[in-house]
C-alpha cells in the first residue's frame, strides 16, 4: 500500500506558467530552486561547557549562545546530552511511522478525542510557491507518553535543553527570567517530525515553505542528507548536516520578547530528486494565556497573548495565505 501522500497530482494541478512567472519577477533569494551560494558556518557550540568546573568556560559558553542568537538566530550545539544512540533509534522509529500506509497516517490520532496529528503538503497552497512537498507529525508533548519510549525519551532530554537554552539567552539580557519554567505550555510545545520523500527535479517544490517559526525556541534533528537553509543578509545559506550536533534557532515569541535582539530567522528546506530526508523538531512554547512583552521599553511591539499570535497567523494564512507574523504587532 502507498505510504507517501498524493503530493504528485496536487503539484500536477498547479499552473507551471504561473511558476514560472513567479520565478521571474521574484528576487532571486526567493526563488524556488535557488542554489546556495555559500556553505553554513553556523557557530558550533561545546553545550557540555555550560556545566564546566572553571566558571569562565561557562561565561563565554553563555555569550557564544546569545551573541549567536543576535546575529545569527541560528546555532548547532554538541555535547548536548542526547546520546547517538538513542537520536539513532528515534530516526527509525520514526522511519517506522512514515513507512505506514498514507490513508493509516491520515486518520492517526493520539487519543480518540483529538484531531489528527498528521499534516501533508499544504491545504490552502495555491501554487508551488505555498506548497511544501513534505508530510509531519505533530505531537503535542502532552500527550508523547502515548508514545514509544524512544520518542518520550528524546523529548524530556531535548525539552530540559531548549529551557536551559531559553533561560541561559534571557539571563544575558540581565533578566532573571523564570518566564520560561512558569509560562511553560505542555499542550502548546510539540515534537514535530518532519519527511521529506525524494521530489522530482522537474517540481523544484519546497521541501518546507520559507517561514519563522512561531514559538520561543526551537531545537532540530536532521539525518545527514542536507537541505535545510536559513536566510542570512539576503543570501540562503544551508545548514550542513552534523550528525553529533542538534540545530537551534529563535522563535518570533523570543524576538518579541528580546524587543529584537535575538533573531527570528527565516528558513525552508529544499527537496532533494534522489533521496528521503528525515528531521524531527522540538518546539518550545508558553501556555496559549501567556502574554508576550518586551523584557525592555520601549517596546517595538504592543503585548499579545501566545493564543492570540497564533490565531492571527493562522487567520492571514487562510486568508491570504502569507504569515504576517510579528509583522501585524509593532506598534
Ligand atoms: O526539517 C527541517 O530541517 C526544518 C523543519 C522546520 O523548519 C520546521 O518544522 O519548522
Ligand atoms: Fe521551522
Amino acid at each position: 500500500m502507498e505510504s507517501t501522500p498524493p503530493l504528485e497530482s496536487i503539484c500536477n494541478k498547479f499552473p507551471a506558467k504561473l511558476h514560472q512567472l513567479e520565478e521571474r519577477n521574484k528576487p532571486s533569494e526567493e526563488s524556488l530552486n535557488t542554489t546556495c551560494r555559500k556553505d553554513c558556518q553556523l557557530p558550533l557550540i561545546d553545550f557540555s561547557n555550560l556545566d564546566h568546573k572553571d566558571y569562565r568556560n561557562i561565561e563565554t559558553c553563555k555569550r557564544r549562545i546569545s551573541d549567536a542568537a543576535k546575529e545569527w538566530g541560528f546555532f548547532q550545539i554538541i555535547n548536548h546530552g542526547i546520546s547517538t544512540e538513542v537520536l539513532i533509534r528515534m530516526q527509525s522509529e520514526q522511519r517506522k511511522l512514515f513507512d505506514k500506509p498514507f490513508e493509516e497516517k491520515a486518520n492517526h490520532k493520539i487519543s480518540s478525542s483529538s484531531p489528527s496529528c498528521y499534516r501533508w503538503g499544504n491545504p490552502t497552497a495555491m501554487s508551488l510557491q505555498d506548497f511544501s512537498w513534505s508530510e509531519a507529525f505533530q505531537l503535542p508533548l502532552c500527550d508523547i507518553s502515548s508514545l514509544s519510549g524512544v520518542l518520550q525519551e528524546f523529548s524530556e532530554q531535548v525539552s530540559k535543553i531548549a529551557k536551559r537554552i531559553a533561560e541561559t539567552l534571557a539571563e544575558s539580557l540581565g533578566c532573571n527570567s523564570t518566564l520560561f519554567a512558569e509560562n511553560y505550555g505542555e499542550n502548546s510545545s510539540y515534537v514535530r517530525l518532519n519527511r521529506y520523500p525524494p521530489c522530482p527535479n522537474f517540481r523544484k517544490a519546497y521541501g518546507l515553505v520559507p517561514h519563522t517559526d512561531s514559538d520561543f525556541l526551537t531545537v532540530l534533528y536532521q539525518d545527514q542528507l542536507g537541505g535545510l537553509q536559513l536566510l542570512k543578509n539576503g543570501e540562503w545559506i544551508s545548514v550542513n548536516p552534523n550528525q553529533d550536533a542538534l540545530i537551534v534557532n529563535v522563535g518570533d515569541l523570543f524576538e518579541a520578547w528580546s524587543n529584537g535582539v535575538y533573531k527570528s530567522i527565516t528558513h525552508k528546506v529544499v527537496t532533494n530528486p534522489a533521496a528521503e530526508r528525515l528531521s524531527i523538531a522540538y518546539f518550545l512554547c508558553p501556555t496559549y494565556e501567556t502574554v508576550i512583552q518586551s523584557y525592555c521599553k520601549p517596546s517595538l511591539y504592543r503585548e499579545f497573548s501566545f493564543g492570540e499570535y497564533r490565531k492571527q497567523i493562522q487567520k492571514d494564512v487562510e486568508s491570504t495565505r502569507i504569515k504576517f507574523g510579528l509583522s501585524r504587532f509593532l506598534k
